[in-house]
């Protein structure tokens, strides 16, 4: 499998903030990588450096193909109040013949489960129907590397449920190749082909862990999964000793500790 997405040695500073420390990492093709890190470590600045919306410091972000597309947590800022449903999927594709663009955005809308909200506007939608929504404008635009910054924290848990299976049928359906940041741990878990664990700021890459979970997933069954539970428990030891401190060692002890705890459970 191809790298759709090299990261090397990526830094950020605001003013004399250190907010990324030297990230390297790769996103193969089609996989779903999820990162987690403590509250404030510089996630969000990972996705805007990555997306080109801020420029690093230092460092280098190489993606296959031009196209990236990028999904907010704030569904109610990102999406355009005076355009219907269909109008903002569409925006995005203006530079297409408009029956191309019409076309995308209806089976983008499908995709989402929304062919039917395509003449409404964003504000006769529930929350989670607007996140739908906008990543079905971000499918439609057909990305290379769709890159979603807590898209689910806005909304209930059991619509967080629903979108976090949405995501996982989509990207098996299109083969999208995704990174995803959440602060939160199950869900990094549930969704993750892989999971990079940061530590806190500067963030650094602390772990960068396969997830050995089939790709069918579900909301009961692999939550209770064995494996589930014993990475669930590993990232949040990494993510509380990342948190507190940058000593390496500190992180392979844990590393350690929660593996052996792994082959004796
Ligand atoms: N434009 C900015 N100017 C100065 N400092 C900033 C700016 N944006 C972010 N920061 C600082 O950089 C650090 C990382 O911020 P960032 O939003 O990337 O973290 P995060 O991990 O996404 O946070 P959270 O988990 O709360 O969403 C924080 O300490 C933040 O205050």
């Amino acid at each position: 499998m191809s790298n759709m997405l090299e990261v090397a040695d990526l830094g950020h500073t605001y003013g004399d903030y250190e907010a990324i420390g030297g990230l390297s990492f790769t996103v193969r093709a089609g996989e779903l990588v999820c990162v987690v890190g403590p509250s404030g470590c510089g996630k969000s600045t990972l996705l805007r450096t990555i997306s080109g919306l801020i420029e690093p410091s230092r460092g280098d972000v190489s993606l296959k193909g031009s196209h990236l597309a990028v999904v907010f947590q704030d569904y109610s800022r990102s999406l355009f109040p005076w355009l219907t449903v269909q109008g903002n999927v569409e925006f995005p594709l203006r530079a297409l013949p408009r029956a191309e663009r019409r076309a995308r955005a209806a089976e983008a809308l499908e995709w989402v489960g929304l062919g039917k909200a395509a003449k409404k506007r964003p504000w006769q939608l529930s929350g989670g129907m607007q996140q739908r929504v906008a990543i079905a404008r971000a499918l439609a635009y057909r990305p290379a590397l769709l890159l979603m910054d807590e898209p689910f924290a806005s909304v209930d848990a059991q619509t967080r449920f629903e979108l976090e299976d949405l995501l996982l049928k989509v990207r098996r359906e299109h083969d999208t190749t995704v990174l995803v940041v959440t602060h939160d741990i199950d869900e990094s878990v549930y969704l993750g082909d892989r999971i990079l664990v940061l530590s806190g700021s500067p963030a650094r890459l602390v772990a960068d862990l396969d997830v050995p979970l089939p790709a069918e997933r579900d909301q009961v069954t692999t939550r209770t999964d064995e494996a589930f539970v014993a990475l669930r428990s590993r990232v949040a030891r990494l993510l509380n000793v990342g948190k507190t401190s940058l000593d390496v060692d500190k992180w392979a002890a844990a590393e350690r500790e929660s593996l052996s705890e792994t082959v004796s459970s």
